[in-house]
C-alpha cells in the first residue's frame, strides 16, 4: 500500500515542518520507505533534514515548472528510508509562473505518480496559503493531516481551511480524505490548551489524533541541527509523542 498525505493549515507555525520531518522520520525508523516532498518555498522541511540547500541541484521547482523527471530531484537523508523532494527559495516563483501553464493543479499529482510505487508514504509539507502549491498538495494526496497549535484562535481560518478541501475534492480529487487532526504544542500548564481540546475534539470528533504534540525545547533545537527529533535526541519526550504518532498512523492504514 502507497499513501500520500498532506500536511496543511494556511496559518503559519502550527507545526506543519515540525510534523512532517518528524512523523516522516518515525515511519521511516518503524520500517516504512518515505518520501518528504517540501513544497513550501521557506525550504525548512529540507534544512529541516540536514540539506543545504545551496547545494541542491534539483527541486521541486524544476518538477513542477520544468517537468524533470521526479527521480532527478529525490535526495537520501541520515535516515534509512526516508528520502526527500528538496525546496529551495527558487519555488518562490512557481506561484505565479504556474497561473499560466496547462493543468496548474496536476503538476505535483502527475509527478508522485512516478515514484509512489517505491514509497509506503509520501509525505507533502504545505505553505502556509491556500495558493495554487496547496493546491497541488492536496490534488495530489490520498488524504490530509491538519495540524492545530493548542492556542487562542487555533479554529480561526479552519473553515476556509475545510471549504478548500471541499472544493478540491468536488473538482480535482474526489477521493481526498481528512486523515486526521494533530494537536501541537500544547501546554499543560494552561486552561487555555485543554479549552482548545475540547473545542477541536467536539468540531472533529473522531478525527482528532489521540496523540497530541506538547510544547518541547528538544523539537524546536532539532531543526538548527538539521536533525529529526529521533535523530536529535531520541529520548526526549518529543522524540516519544512522535512514534506514538507514527503508530497511530499506522494503525489507520
Ligand atoms: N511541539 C513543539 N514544541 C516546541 N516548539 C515547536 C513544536 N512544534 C513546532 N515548534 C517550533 O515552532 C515553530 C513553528 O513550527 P513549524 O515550523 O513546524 O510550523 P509550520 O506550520 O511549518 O510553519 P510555517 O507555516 O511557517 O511553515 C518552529 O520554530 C518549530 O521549531
Ligand atoms: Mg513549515
Amino acid at each position: 500500500m502507497s499513501k500520500i498525505i498532506a500536511i496543511a493549515n494556511q496559518k503559519g507555525g502550527v507545526g506543519k515542518t515540525t510534523t512532517s520531518v518528524n512523523l516522516g522520520a518515525g515511519l521511516a525508523t518503524l520500517g516504512k520507505r518515505v518520501l518528504l516532498v517540501d513544497i513550501d518555498p521557506q525550504g525548512n522541511t529540507t534544512s529541516g533534514v540536514g540539506i543545504n540547500k545551496a547545494d541542491v541541484e534539483n527541486c521541486i521547482y524544476n518538477i513542477l515548472i520544468d517537468d524533470i523527471p521526479p527521480h532527478d530531484a529525490i535526495l537520501e537523508t541520515k535516515i534509512d528510508g526516508l528520502n526527500i523532494i528538496p525546496a529551495t527559495i527558487q519555488l518562490a516563483g512557481a506561484e505565479i509562473e504556474l497561473v499560466s501553464t496547462i493543468s496548474r493543479e496536476l503538476r505535483l499529482k502527475k509527478a508522485l505518480g512516478i515514484v509512489k510505487q517505491n514509497y509506503d508514504y509520501i509525505i507533502i509539507d504545505c505553505p502556509p496559503s491556500l495558493g495554487i502549491l496547496t493546491i497541488n498538495s492536496l490534488t495530489a494526496a490520498d488524504s490530509v493531516i491538519i495540524p492545530i497549535q493548542c492556542e487562542y484562535y487555533a479554529l480561526e481560518g479552519l473553515s476556509q481551511l475545510l471549504n478548500t478541501v471541499r472544493l478540491v475534492q468536488k473538482n480535482l480529487n474526489p477521493h481526498l480524505q481528512i486523515e486526521g487532526v494533530l494537536l501541537t504544542m500544547l501546554d499543560a500548564r494552561t486552561n487555555l490548551g485543554i479549552q482548545v481540546i475540547e473545542e477541536v475534539k467536539k468540531y472533529f470528533q473522531e478525527k482528532v489524533y489521540r496523540t497530541i504534540i506538547p510544547r518541547n525545547i528538544r523539537l524546536s533545537e532539532a531543526p538548527s541541527h538539521g536533525q529529526s527529533i529521533i535523530t536529535y535526541d531520541r529520548r526526549s519526550k518529543g522524540a516519544e509523542v512522535y512514534y506514538e504518532l507514527a503508530k497511530e498512523v499506522l494503525s489507520y492504514e
